[in-house]
């Protein structure tokens, strides 16, 4: 089956790379102005089996690496071509304009196509350097899932598969926010146990996200949500994790960097409060994002939270 990347960002290219071990790769941006090595992912040589290009490629297998926020322009310039094919969105993220996920929105503008989720730990650093990475294939076509799963594994890219898509990409957008949260209390000087606070009751309010959501509470324990969860909310490589540091420690951050969760944040928050989904930590994350929180106050904010069962 041949396989394209559809985003030329640090993420695309890491699995361009990745699976051109198993076979010639297309990677597509809509406007490349490197070569050879991508500036978003530096020290990256991209192998001849990676084939670079502007002209949007037919394969069989489309893997859909823009942010989140720019799925929706995206699809507006290039539905028609994608219909008919399998379609994995790689993007962790909520639309902030619509309140859809990625997927869903693959969904609704190819109605034709195969829709998979890709997702769970891993920096694209990692993933390009053939470090061992194991990730999540959601495909609610289990047959389609099974097929995804082996074409796209690699001997240090495992992917284990799951019929939970909303589970599986809900945990992947998800984290990203509580992953600000854990930044910002460490940027803060709040510490690590105040940070561990902030993983676990983070990890219960996506768990009650998305379980309102129709996932199964399961996936959330699994990488696509604990194990993404701990790896970017530990990890200084984690655009979220030092965007909330900056947070914290009221510094500027390059707007330019793709930081999912703080849209993502701005979502759930707008999602929770309409359907009466408790979650503090997204927020005041949400708050804090939008400009509207300072952190000391967020901090007084969900401390005075009254005491309750765990
Ligand atoms: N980086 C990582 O370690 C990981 C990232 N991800 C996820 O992958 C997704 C992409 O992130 P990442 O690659 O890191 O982001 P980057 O910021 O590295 O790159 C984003 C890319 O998307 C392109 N893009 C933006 N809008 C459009 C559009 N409308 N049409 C075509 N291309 C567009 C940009 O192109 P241009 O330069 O032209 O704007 C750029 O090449 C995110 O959802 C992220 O959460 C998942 C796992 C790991
Ligand atoms: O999703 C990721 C790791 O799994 C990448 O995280 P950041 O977008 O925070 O860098």
């Amino acid at each position: 089956m041949s396989v394209a990347v559809l985003g030329a960002g640090a993420f695309g290219t890491a699995l361009a790379v990745a699976l051109s071990a198993k076979g010639p790769v297309t990677l597509w941006g809509r406007r490349i102005e490197w070569q050879g090595q991508n500036p978003l992912l530096p020290g990256v040589v991209l192998p001849g089996g990676v084939s670079v290009t502007e002209n949007l490629p037919d394969a069989d297998i489309l893997l859909v690496a823009v942010p989140a926020q720019a799925m929706g322009g995206f699809l507006s310039d290039h539905a028609p071509a994608l219909d008919q094919r399998a379609l994995v969105s790689c993007a962790k993220g909520i639309d902030l304009a619509t309140g859809r996920s990625p997927a869903r929105m693959l969904a609704e503008a190819c109605p034709n196509a195969t829709v998979a989720v890709l997702t769970g730990p891993s920096f694209a650093a990692d993933i390009a350097r053939g470090l061992p990475t194991a990730l999540t294939l959601a495909c609610a076509d289990a047959e389609a899932g099974h097929r995804l799963q082996h074409a796209l594994s690699t001997p240090v890219l495992r992917l284990y598969r799951t019929t939970d898509v909303t589970g599986a990409e809900l945990g992947g957008a998800l984290k990203n926010v509580i992953a600000i949260a854990a930044g910002v209390a460490i940027g803060a000087g709040l510490g690590d146990s105040a940070r561990a606070a902030i993983i676990t009751r983070g990890f219960a309010e996506m768990t009650r996200f998305a379980v309102a959501k129709g996932a199964d509470p399961e996936t959330l324990t699994g990488l696509s949500g604990l194990g993404d969860l701990i790896l970017t909310a530990t990890s200084e490589q984690s655009r979220n994790f030092r965007y909330g540091l900056s947070l914290g420690r009221a510094e500027a951050f390059d707007p330019h960097v793709t930081v999912e969760g703080a849209a993502t944040a701005r979502a759930v928050a707008a999602i929770a409060a309409r359907e009466g989904i408790e979650m503090p930590v997204s927020t005041l994350i949400a708050g804090l994002a939008g400009g509207r929180l300072g952190v000391k106050q967020a901090v007084e904010l969900l401390l005075a939270r009254p005491l309750k069962e765990e």
